[in-house]
């Protein structure tokens, strides 16, 4: 690439700007300086610094900007670099360069990548970002790193480049390193790893003033390539145009600027002596302190205008000659740190500083022809030229051939012409005739013509005017055609998904159908058993009962024929007697008549008899046969018990199996885990009440039990699945097996473990049901006993949970599961401003309101705990200020119930009115609250020793009370 300064370009003159920087004092400083007081002092608003030699005399200096140790990485950088950088944007060279002594703060101000932290970013990354935001597709931002150790320039990206030689352009005295990595910059992210390639590879080690010192010179070079705008927009004009050569001032030839900024983190200077440096790192020592001097004397030379500078003393001085005097703009921040015990390394830093001030740059454009792109523009315009001549010249050639061609028949013709001369001049004659006709019918035609014409052009406009409103319909119809394909395309599209999603529902819908046509077929199917055996039972019956009452008739009937032919036989008797004394009297015929009459009656008698005596044995058969069937109705009715016990069963059977179907519990199914919950659950209000007395636990160690055998045999996740069932009653058993396993300690670890807290938690969100609600509050409650539980419920936000039941509940049993649970978290002092957020104080109260003697209970008791771990927290210096109780307004709650006749509330409110008394941020709104005054009654009147002594010892110690007690006497 050939370049070329432009002409003409104007220079300004630009001082060499410097600002100075202190470092915030060290550990070190704090530690060897405790006694003294700083040698510098800085003036800020007046861009001055004071160093003070002594107690008594002290010198001045002013500066372009003055940093205090608090600084901002980003002020310093916009006070010393943005200016440099947006120059170099423009254009200008520009060089950014930290100058001072070791440790003091110069690669902290210029190297410094801020990974974590973005604020601690230095100059260089900044430097970067703001380039590569300015600079568009067209432009090009590339770096270098090297660093200058021990009078070697090393590659610092590509560490195998070593001693890199320094060439100065003769003309313009612009320096290049040959050979450098140069690295095109795509982003902010790429930059900071090539940098972090290049810290990787510079030299640093511990010494006594820096545990990192920067033992070389790390220089970054960055290279702006920006387009300048085009004089001209017919740079690139088609080879017709007339312009053949390119024009350098203003019309063909493309602008680019070409700058270069330079960072520079110089080693610092030490004194052998202070840094401690020895051996290897004494020759390292010498060589910076050699390159610093060197500088310095350059700057010296320049500041006194002096005609010679020794720039080629050293390769640093060479390196920086643009920089110093040179054609860059230049800003310097020279570093220092506050202690006295440095305070010549200090002067001798502010008086380099002080130097450079004075030192002027003539600040130049470095505005360039861009010959590169201009070439291959020009090759370009040459291909096209070449191909458009070979063109042409195929074109002439084409054209002769067929001149040659028209020139030999042109011949012919005229050959052909004069043999033809005679014979047309008698043709002709006939022909001006046919033409004259043909003249007289053309002009015939001709009228003719003209009225079709005229009705063709009327036609025409016509057709026009049809064609231009045809083509606003069309355009009309396009533009509808498109939005209405738009729509269309969408609402396919929509369509096809709401369609995909119907399909979807409706094979979920069949499904579901299908199951509940199959369970309702088997319900119907069961129903119509049990109704046909029902049926056939009650038919049987009536049968039986019936035949029953036909045998009873018929028994009756015997009975009566069988009175009858016994009355009867009566009769004959009596007659038979009768006729006996007739027999005596009359004649021996008529006895033997009557002694027939009497063998008949005999036979009628045997007759009767017999017939009694077989409708006898047949009344005892019925008589059996009523028994028997006596006993087979008995038996049918407790068959028909039986089958109603039985049918009641399947019906129960049957509405869990449809239950468990349609929540598609299987686990129900396999394990039988209701009946399981519902022998569990036969002791609600035991295992309820044992969840907060320790009185009951004896009674309940049975009930214990069974819930661990059930625990062991459906094990927890299991139960703490069902949590989730949607049906009421699964969960309602289920909430009361895992509030019962979390009664025991052992047991509580291994429930948080498994997820049964969460569960619980999302109960006390979710559920409407009361009981639930009650019960998993318990549950809470008992888990709320240990302190990591505790941090773990009020993180998940149980406590707000807990808070809200406070306000939705009506049962007072919920209350006070509620009321116990955040009595137990109010135990935790770490937890109690996260307590107080939640709203559990207000809950308390508000839970208050129900008046029930064992919510009152639960609520003393977390105030009690409350004011307790606050009281000690302050005691312990964790806390200060006004009590939170007494901030959600529990003071007067707590006052009047310190004569509360329930006595453990009396207990709880007298412990927690103590405590409060104890710190003086409470004792005004005690003395305004009536507070004061129950703690006096107290003191007296308590039945407890304790809080009796504790009250008079308070009355005794608190100055505001004491002197209220004399106010009010
Ligand atoms: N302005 C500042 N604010 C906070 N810490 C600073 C500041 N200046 C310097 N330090 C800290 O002081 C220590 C020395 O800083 P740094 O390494 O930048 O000094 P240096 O002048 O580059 O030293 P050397 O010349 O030996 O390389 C570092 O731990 C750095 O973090």
């Amino acid at each position: 690439m050939s370049l070329c300064p432009l002409n003409g370009v104007p220079e300004v003159h630009g001082r060499v700007r410097v600002a100075v920087r202190l470092r915030p004092r060290n550990a070190e400083d704090l530690a060897s300086d405790a006694d003294y007081a700083d040698c510098i002092e800085l003036q800020p608003e007046l861009k001055r610094l004071r160093l003070r030699k002594n107690n008594w005399s002290s010198e001045s200096f002013k500066f372009d900007d003055v940093f205090t140790e608090s600084a901002s990485q980003k002020r310093v950088y916009e006070v010393v670099a943005r200016p440099v950088v947006e120059s170099v944007l423009n254009g200008y060279n520009g060089t950014v360069m930290a100058y001072g002594q070791t440790g003091t703060g110069k690669t902290y101000t210029v190297g410094r990548l801020g990974k974590e932290d973005p604020s601690e970013r230095g100059i260089m990354v900044r430097s970067l970002e703001d380039i590569l935001a300015s600079t568009s597709e067209l432009d090009s931002a590339s770096v270098s790193y090297l660093q200058l150790y021990m009078e070697s320039i090393q590659d610092l990206l590509v560490p195998e480049k070593n001693n890199i030689p320094i060439v100065e352009d003769p003309r313009t005295g612009e320096v290049s390193l040959p050979g450098v990595e140069k690295v095109k910059i795509r982003d902010l992210d790429h930059f900071l790893e090539v940098i972090q390639i290049g810290e990787a590879n510079r030299h640093t080690t511990f010494t006594k003033l820096n545990t990192e010192s920067s033992r070389s010179h790390a220089i970054l070079m960055v290279y702006i390539q920006k387009a300048a705008k085009l004089k001209d927009e017919d740079a690139y004009a088609p080879f017709e145009s007339s312009t053949s050569e390119p024009r350098i001032n203003g019309r063909d030839v493309p602008l680019v600027t070409k700058s270069k900024l330079l960072i520079v983190d110089l080693a610092g200077s030490e004194r052998i002596g202070k840094s401690g440096s020895e051996g290897h790192s004494l020759e390292e020592a010498k060589s910076i302190n050699l390159s610093l001097t060197s500088l310095g004397k350059c700057i010296n030379a320049l500041a006194e205008n002096s005609p010679h500078v020794p720039t080629r003393d050293s390769k640093l001085t060479r390196l920086l000659r643009d920089s110093f005097g040179g054609s860059a703009r230049t800003s310097l921040v020279v570093t220092i740190g506050p202690s006295s015990r440095h305070h010549s390394e200090t002067s001798s830093t502010i008086m380099f500083g002080q130097r450079a001030m004075k030192v002027e740059n003539m600040i130049k454009l470095k505005e360039e022809f861009d010959y590169e792109s201009h070439s291959r523009n020009l090759e370009h315009r040459l291909d096209h030229l070449i191909t458009e001549i070979e063109r042409r010249d195929s074109y002439v050639k084409e054209m002769e051939l067929k001149l040659k061609r028209c020139q030999d028949s042109l011949e012919d013709a005229g050959k052909r012409l004069s043999a033809c001369a005679g014979s047309v001049s008698n043709e002709r004659h006939d022909y001006e005739m046919q033409i004259r006709n043909l003249m007289a019918e053309l002009n015939l035609e001709k009228e003719r013509k003209n009225n079709v014409e005229e009705e063709v052009s009327d036609l025409r406009c016509r057709l026009d005017d049809s064609v231009h409103i045809t083509r606003q319909h069309s355009i009309e119809l396009a533009t509808l055609s498109k939005s209405h394909k738009d729509s269309l395309l969408k609402l396919e599209k929509n369509f096809k998904s709401k369609h995909a999603e119907k399909k979807f529902l409706d094979e979920e819908f069949d499904a579901i159908q299908r199951k509940m046509i199959e369970k309702d077929e088997k319900s119907m199917q069961l129903e119509l058993e049990v109704s046909t055996y029902q049926k056939v039972l009650a038919d049987t019956t009536q049968m039986y009962e019936q035949k029953i009452s036909e045998l009873i008739e018929q028994l009756d009937e015997e009975r009566k024929i069988s009175q009858g032919a016994k009355s009867e036989l009566e009769q004959l008797k009596n007659k038979i007697n009768d006729q006996k004394k007739l027999d005596q009297f009359e004649e021996q015929g008529e006895l033997i008549e009557l002694r027939k009459q009497v063998k008949e009656l005999y036979g009628h008698h045997e007759y009767a008899t017999s017939e009694l005596q077989s409708l006898q044995r047949e009344n005892e058969e019925l008589s059996n046969g009523k028994l028997k069937l006596i006993e087979e109705l008995n038996t049918l009715r407790q068959k028909l018990k039986d089958e109603e016990i039985e049918r009641k069963k399947v019906e129960v059977e049957f509405l869990k199996i449809k239950r468990v179907s349609d929540t598609n519990i299987d686990l129900l199914e396999k394990t039988q885990i209701p009946e399981k919950l519902d022998r569990v659950a036969l002791g609600e209000d035991k295992s309820l009440s044992f969840l907060m007395s320790n009185q009951v636990k004896g009674s309940m160690s049975g009930q214990r039990t069974t819930i661990s055998k059930i625990f062991e045999e459906v094990g927890l996740p299991n139960v703490l699945a069902l949590l989730k069932s949607e049906e009421l009653d699964v969960q309602i058993h289920a909430v009361k097996v895992v509030a019962n396993l979390a009664a025991e300690d052992f047991n509580q670890e291994k429930i948080v473990e498994e997820g049964g807290l969460d569960a619980l938690l999302m109960l006390l969100e979710s559920s409407e049901n009361e009981t639930i609600l009650r019960v998993a509050s318990g549950a809470i409650a008992n888990l709320a006993m240990t302190e990591t539980n505790q941090g773990l419920i009020i993180s998940k936000g149980g406590a707000q949970l807990l808070s809200a039941i406070a306000y939705r509940a009506t049962d007072p049993q919920t209350f006070r599961m509620v009321a116990g649970a955040i009595a137990n978290l109010c135990g935790n002092e770490r937890l109690h401003t996260m307590l107080k957020e939640a709203n559990a104080i207000q809950a308390l109260l508000e839970m208050a309101r129900s008046g029930q003697s064992d919510v009152l209970s639960q609520v003393a008791r977390g105030i009690a705990n409350f004011a307790k771990c606050e009281s000690r927290g302050i005691a312990q210096g964790h806390r200060k200020g006004q009590s939170l109780l007494i901030e959600d307004g529990a003071l007067p709650w707590i006052v009047s119930h310190t004569t509360s006749s329930q006595l453990s509330v009396r207990r709880h409110m007298e412990l927690a009115l103590c405590h409060l008394a104890q710190h003086e941020a409470n004792t005004r709104d005690l003395i305004s609250s009536g507070g004061l005054k129950e703690l006096i009654r107290l003191s007296h009147e308590s039945t407890r020793d304790d809080i009796r002594n504790l009250a008079k010892r308070i009355l005794t110690i608190s100055p505001a009370f004491r002197s209220e007690i004399q106010r009010s006497c």
